[in-house]
Formats: structure tokens, C-alpha cells, sequence
């Protein structure tokens, strides 16, 4: 699996954290930045993560910024993006397996690092079932026109 990863000034810190845990688990990634704490425009960094994400260059997006908010409505601007804001191990156990969501977003400012890499990890290693989920997740992309 490769990963595109990225935030802005708002989840700088956690995006660093969440690199060391993919080097934990063997999972390639692409960082896309930013790279200090400067300030940003988080649309900048969840187009380029979400456009890997949705040409295939990457099989999954993580985004950070500071609420998680602005770049889950950035990503799932992008056709084919099901980007999922979560701030807890129920949901991202859930999206994965229920809406094969391709990109996980978080803040920063909302929760700890421990919880945040906690949800990173559940999310990358829960498969999605498919089967009843099926039919509901091609209703998503059928929205895209
Ligand atoms: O949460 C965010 C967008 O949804 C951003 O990361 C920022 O934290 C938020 O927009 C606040 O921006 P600021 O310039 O750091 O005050």
C-alpha cells in the first residue's frame, strides 16, 4: 500500500507523527507537506493527496489540518474521493469497512496524538466488507455524474 500524506500549519505536527507510525507498519508513503508550521491554505495540500489518491498514484490519503474539517470538504471535492473526517476508533473501523473510504482526515487541534495514531492505525489495516455495503458506496459515485 502506498500513502499520500498531508496537512497544513494546523496538523503539521501530527503529520509528522503519523509518518513515523507508517514507517512502523512498512507503509510506503508520499508526503505532499507542508513543512513547518507557517501558515497555509489547507486546500493546497488535500488537492494534491486527494488527486494521487484518485488517479491511483496513491492507494490511500491521510489529511490534516486543524480541525480535519477544511480538508474533508477539499478531498471529497475530487471524483472518486470518499474522504472520512473521524475523531474515533468506532468510526474508523466503520468507514473502512462500511464506505471504503480511500481518504482519512483529522484534527489536530481536536484530539491527542495518541488517539490520532490509534485511528490511523485501525484505518489502514481495516478491510472493507463490501457485500450490502456495496450497492450504497456505487450510490456515492453515482452522484458524481
Ligand atoms: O481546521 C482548519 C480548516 O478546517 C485549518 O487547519 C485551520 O486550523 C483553520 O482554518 C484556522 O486557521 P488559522 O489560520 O490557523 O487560524
Amino acid at each position: 500500500m502506498k500513502v499520500a500524506i498531508g496537512a497544513d500549519h494546523g496538523g503539521y505536527h501530527l503529520k509528522e507523527e503519523i509518518k513515523g507510525l507508517l514507517d512502523e507498519l512498512n507503509i510506503s508513503f508520499e508526503d505532499v507537506g507542508c513543512d513547518c508550521t507557517d501558515s497555509v491554505d489547507y486546500p493546497d495540500y488535500a488537492s494534491p493527496v486527494a488527486e494521487k489518491v484518485a488517479s491511483g498514484e496513491a492507494d490511500r490519503g491521510i489529511l490534516i489540518c486543524g480541525t480535519g474539517i477544511g480538508m474533508s470538504i477539499a478531498a471529497n471535492k475530487v471524483k472518486g474521493i470518499r474522504c472520512a473526517l473521524v475523531h474515533d476508533l468506532f468510526s474508523a473501523k466503520a468507514t473502512r469497512a462500511h464506505n471504503d473510504s480511500n481518504v482519512l482526515a483529522m484534527g489536530e487541534r481536536v484530539i491527542g496524538p495518541g488517539l490520532a495514531l490509534e485511528i490511523a492505525k485501525v484505518w489502514l489495516t481495516t478491510d472493507y466488507e463490501g457485500g450490502r455495503h456495496a450497492n450504497r458506496v456505487q450510490k456515492i459515485t453515482d452522484l458524481e455524474g
